[in-house]
């Protein structure tokens, strides 16, 4: 038996990346099929070698996590791409993205890209409210190559996914950091155009051995509704110092005294910026809560 990371599936052929690097064309072994486990990108799995360059698939290493829009398992990181302007950043937007990756345990590293056009400093005004929350922040000129190294450098060893709005550079950086596949680049509107939101399926890219990218991006999907009020807090990654030392158990960090997160922020130890967000964001859930 072989161990190896599916990489890719066309109907019911799964390409599977082995350990020595070699990719085996497999298929499923039925007992998947009768027991409703279909096999998917990301899957790590053991397959048995049936031919040089053709195997079955054995077993399924059970996934630490299961990512739908693209449907790719065994994600480690995303990274989220927002640009100094042209598109703005939008930080509720940001918030919201990185929330949603938490909800899946996902590590998060922010990408600042375009910094070409930082005359506003907002990769200073990025980079000190989100690593003082736990984030890994970089810039990137993807144009010129700029800092794509060092984001080379944090994909290594990982899954990764990239995700961020329309128009930040993330097919830009996708061609830099790697030369097997070509994404198109191109400004919004055309885009737009071409109706490009049909779904396909995703593709694991390796840049080495054991460093893969998704070929599509995720967390596009922005309704955070799914989440309950009372978790919020916890995909605030920075409020965990303080939850459970507030005076009330049931503490929302809001209109409570003797709240320890609400303090905190007022101390400048958690960014004023991202203490406001949760409030908004909190209010938001809830309010769509009340509608339903
Ligand atoms: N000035 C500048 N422009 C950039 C940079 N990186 C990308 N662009 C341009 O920004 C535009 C959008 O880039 P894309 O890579 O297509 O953006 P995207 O995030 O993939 O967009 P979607 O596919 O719509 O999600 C293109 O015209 C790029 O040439 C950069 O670092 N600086
Ligand atoms: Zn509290």
């Amino acid at each position: 038996m072989q161990k190896g990371i599916i990489i890719k599936g066309i109907s019911g052929f799964y390409y599977v990346k082995i350990e020595e690097g070699k990719i085996i064309e497999c298929k499923a072994r039925g007992k998947f099929r009768n027991n409703n486990i279909t096999p998917i990108v990301g899957d790590r799995v053991f397959i048995e070698l049936i031919e040089e360059d053709k195997g079955i698939i054995k077993e399924i290493i059970p996934r630490k996590n299961l990512l739908i829009r693209p449907l790719v398992a065994n994600i480690d990181q995303a990274v989220v791409v927002f640009a100094c302007k042209k598109p703005d950043i939008i930080f509720t937007l940001l918030d919201k993205i990185l929330i949603q990756i938490e909800s899946y345990n996902i590590k998060a590293i922010i990408c600042i890209n375009k910094s070409d056009l930082d005359d506003n400093n907002m990769f200073d005004k990025v980079k000190s409210i989100y690593e003082k929350a736990g984030y890994t922040v970089i810039k990137t000129n993807a144009l010129k190559n700029e800092g794509i190294d060092d984001l080379k450098s944090l994909l290594k060893d990982k899954i990764s996914v990239f995700a961020g709005p329309s128009g930040v550079g993330k097919s830009t950086i996708f061609n830099k950091i790697q030369n097997k596949i070509k994404m198109e680049t191109q400004d919004i509107s055309s885009k737009v155009k071409r109706g490009r939101h049909t779904t396909r399926h995703a593709e694991l890219i390796d840049i080495d051995n054991n460093t893969f990218i998704a070929d599509t991006p995720g967390f596009s999907n922005l309704d955070i509704s799914f989440i309950e009020p009372k978790n919020l807090q916890y995909m605030f990654l920075e409020f965990k110092d303080y939850i459970g030392k507030c005076k009330f158990t049931s503490c929302m960090h809001f209109k409570e005294t003797g709240c320890a997160v609400k303090e905190a922020a007022h101390n400048g130890l958690i960014s004023i910026e991202r203490y406001n967000a949760y409030i908004e964001i909190l209010e938001e859930i809830q309010n769509n809560r009340r509608k339903r």
